[in-house]
């Protein structure tokens, strides 16, 4: 169904386009809608931490930036024996250049003299009154234990393309090659709106009454995405409410659960039109999580209205908030942990829409877990992943895709 692509080409409407879209469609529009104009912040290396390349890395110096000595021994110049003269230490500029025939006593990581060929490791050297000779005479060879300059990358190099996570490895090879600041993507601010007046925050569920599932569940994997985002909030079922919240909201995305449907109470919609939203996605052909939509918030901001049906707002997660805020965050194109599965028993599908389907990694491959109905939660915490079940369903032994659970 990539003809729905075109749901994100059509100029502005007052109401969504009719009907669902095709579910692998939306998480590519989703993609699309987060992409930044705006600079990118240049940030200490310390802060750089879990967000993502604004800019490829690029090499400030030659890596290593001077012939360096790998073994503590002396440096030598031709062939053996040599006659010792001083030492070099790491941290201090090679001072003369070593004359055919003597060497220099020296360390890890020191600066080579000019002249230097090789290091001899002190094991493998014998200082004998004067003069160092080798223990296995003509063992040693031209450039041994030497990291010469440029080794590992020249400056202006290209080490890591934009888009890369900022993890430790990064910074490490950030500040190596000569980096104080790394351009990298403002991590997308997120608010989560939990609406209905029947969801409790804490204790047991009473008569009409349930327990929030989905506050506790989503800001962790929201920031996993590289979102920033504080406690959720609860919205009662208001129209008022639901439409101020949605406009004073200042957060890059806002995250709605429940109110998509068309119940007495379900204000979203409305409360969209009202403060002049666009949709975007206005419902998806994927099961559990249909009534899911995306929006365009006046200021170029976004909307990501999760059924309330807890299996369903996660499929609304995957499918819209999940390629949004990796967008949004920078992260290279593609799933993180796009992957694939052979189905070890036949998976059931919708007979025209996609289905997600809460499965466990076997050796022989995957298999569905119980308790999968929409308003479940129970499977999904024992898989490992949704499986995305084409329309009419996968036979035993066929691959699917699998999207990584929270
Ligand atoms: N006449 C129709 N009714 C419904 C349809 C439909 O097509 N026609 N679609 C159903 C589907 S599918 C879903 S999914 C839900 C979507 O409903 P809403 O997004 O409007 O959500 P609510 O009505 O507010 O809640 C639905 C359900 O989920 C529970 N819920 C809500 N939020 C939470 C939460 N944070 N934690 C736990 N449980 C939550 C809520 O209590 C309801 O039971 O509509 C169907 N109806
Ligand atoms: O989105 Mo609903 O939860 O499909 O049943």
């Amino acid at each position: 169904m990539l003809e729905d692509l075109a749901v994100l080409d059509q100029p502005p409407a007052p109401t969504g386009p009719a009907g669902p879209a095709g579910w692998a469609a939306v998480r590519e529009a989703a993609r699309r809608a987060g992409r930044r104009a705006s600079a990118p912040p240049r940030l200490p290396l310390a802060e750089a931490p879990g967000r993502t390349l604004a800019e490829p890395l690029t090499a400030l110096t030659d890596l290593p930036a001077f012939d360096t000595s790998a073994m503590d021994g002396w440096a030598v110049a031709g062939p053996g024996p040599w006659r010792v003269a001083g030492r070099l230490l790491a941290g201090r500029p090679a001072d003369g250049p070593l004359a055919d025939g003597a060497a220099v006593e020296i360390a890890t990581g020191a600066q080579l003299p000019p002249g230097a060929t090789a290091v001899l490791r002190r094991e493998h050297g014998e200082p004998d009154g004067p003069l160092l000779r080798e223990r296995v005479p003509g063992a040693l060879t031209t450039g041994q234990d030497v990291r010469p300059r440029g080794q590992e990358c020249r400056r202006g190099e290209v080490l890591l393309p934009a888009g890369t996570e900022v993890g430790p490895a990064v910074l490490g090879l950030a500040a190596a090659s000569g980096h104080d600041r790394l351009a990298v993507h403002r991590r997308p601010v997120v608010e989560l709106l939990v609406l209905g007046d029947e969801l409790l925050g804490s204790g047991l569920p009473r008569p009409g009454l349930v327990r929030d599932a989905l506050g506790p569940l989503l800001p962790p994997w929201l920031r996993a995405a590289g979102a920033e985002t504080g406690e959720p909030r609860a919205v009662r079922d208001d129209f008022g409410l639901l439409r101020d919240a949605l406009r004073h909201s200042t957060a890059d995305v806002v995250v709605t659960t429940g109110g998509t449907a068309a119940g007495p109470v379900d204000f979203l919609h409305r409360a969209l039109a009202e403060v002049g939203a666009r949709l975007l996605v206005d419902g998806v052909a994927v099961r559990p999580g249909h009534p899911m939509l995306l929006a365009e918030l006046p200021g170029g901001r976004h909307l990501v209205g999760l059924p309330g049906n807890p299996l369903a707002a996660v499929a609304g997660t995957v499918t819209l908030a999940l390629p949004l805020l990796r967008a949004l965050a920078g992260c290279g194109a593609g799933d993180p942990a796009r992957a694939v599965a052979v189905a070890v028993d036949a998976l059931p599908g919708h007979p025209v829409d996609t289905r997600l389907l809460p499965v466990r990694r076997t050796a022989r491959g995957v298999v569905q877990l119980p308790y999968d109905g929409p308003a479940m939660l129970r499977g999904l915490a024992l898989a490992e992943a949704l499986a995305v079940v084409p329309p009419g369903g996968a036979p035993a032994g066929a691959t699917v895709e699998l999207l990584e659970a929270p």
